[in-house]
């Protein structure tokens, strides 16, 4: 198979940028387009040092929808809401595409209203996206054109209870979820909550109650839950502390070992994850146990929320769709110390 010539619209973001640097490992995806917007015009090492010697010649360009002619595959990381947009003309190319943004997860219009506060522009599209997480949904991945992939703390807690919910470990409405995320998860844009005198030496909450990640979770848990995310002074990485009333006797890391038994990104473990060490990886590491003295289960799961959270994860679903070995240029080394 030639390389697939790659459109990445969003290239000079965060996440644009992870999946530049991964998909310098891979044999069979090759960035082709690379466009943005405030940073049209530069040359793709200015806007990301660390790129430069992968891609010594690459520029940023403004998109123009006619770049699909020139292209294989299409992946957007833009922000929430552009893509709505910028879809019917993808997916009148007959690109295959895989979508970081928030447009397409939700099952309806009307959830996605629901949790961004605003109306959807293309509702009619959405039966058109498949939800990205290979673990749960591989066959419909596999087969798709289009795949929203899934949001990097809903990816972390997902992965982390499913197995447990799926098992009936789990009383239904009992789940808390506290989420940890690193800086990067924000974007790159800075903020007066993502400024480094807010983070830097303190730990937060926010988006108490109705974090719009809420939504996929309930969505793929299929149930009431709550989700707290805080804001951590690390540049990457999120952590997931779950706890929920426990249902009957069974043994949650045995579910989670069952379940995961031949994913090739899950690893299963008694040791509690940190997010070191899945760092620049598509790794996913959870543990889970019962506790006696409350009735409880408590579930952790870690993910680079740049990797399997963003860019590793669009990749995996991009293997799956174009009929590759899932691991195709994700088999990279994580990062230690
Ligand atoms: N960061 C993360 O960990 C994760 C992010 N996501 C999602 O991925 C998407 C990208 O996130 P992230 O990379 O962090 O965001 P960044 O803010 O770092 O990057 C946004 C990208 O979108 C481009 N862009 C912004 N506005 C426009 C516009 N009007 N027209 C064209 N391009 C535009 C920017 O171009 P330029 O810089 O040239 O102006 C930049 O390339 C978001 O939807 C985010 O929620 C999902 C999971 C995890
Ligand atoms: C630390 C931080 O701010 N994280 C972001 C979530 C990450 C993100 O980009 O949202 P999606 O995964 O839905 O695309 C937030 O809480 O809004």
């Amino acid at each position: 198979m030639n390389a697939k010539r790659t459109l990445i619209l969003g290239a000079s973001g965060y996440a644009g940028g992870e999946l530049l640097r991964l998909m310098a490992a891979h044999p069979l995806l090759a960035p082709s387009i690379l466009c943005g917007s405030s940073e049209a015009g530069q040359s793709l090492g200015t806007v990301h040092p660390h790129l430069a010697m992968a891609y010594p010649d690459a520029q940023i360009f403004e998109y123009d929808a006619a770049m699909l002619d020139e292209v294989d595959f299409v992946m957007a990381v833009l922000p929430h809401g552009m893509t709505q947009s910028l879809s019917p003309a993808i997916l009148d190319a007959g690109v295959p595409f895989v979508d970081l943004g928030a447009d397409f997860r939700l099952a309806s219009a009307d959830d996605y209203a629901t949790w961004y506060g605003e109306s959807h522009s293309a509702p009619d599209l959405l039966d058109a996206f498949v939800y990205g997480i290979p673990e749960l949904n591989r066959d419909a991945i596999k087969n798709a054109k289009a795949v929203a992939a899934a949001g990097c703390y809903a990816t972390a807690a997902i992965l982390t209870l499913k197995p447990l919910v799926d098992a009936g470990l789990i009383a239904p409405g009992s789940i808390t979820i506290d989420g940890m995320s690193g800086v990067s998860g924000a974007g790159k844009a800075p903020s007066a909550k993502t400024h480094f005198d807010h983070v830097h030496g303190s730990l937060s909450a926010y988006g108490l109650l109705n974090h719009r990640h809420t939504g996929e979770m309930q969505m793929a848990l299929g149930q009431e839950l709550l989700f707290t995310p805080h804001l951590v002074p690390m540049d990457r990485g999120i952590l997931v502390t779950c706890n929920a009333v426990a249902a009957d006797n069974g043994d949650p890391l045995e579910a989670l070992k069952a379940a995961y038994a031949d994913e090739p990104f899950v690893q299963v473990s008694d040791t509690p994850p940190a997010t070191k060490a899945v760092a620049g990886t598509n790794a996913v590491h959870v543990t889970a146990r019962r506790c006696e003295r409350t009735g409880r289960i408590l579930a952790i799961g870690a993910i680079d929320n740049l990797g399997k959270g963003a860019a590793g994860q669009m990749i995996q679903c991009a293997n799956l769709m174009l009929g590759l070995d899932e691991t195709t240029g994700l088999t990279t080394a994580g990062v230690w110390p």
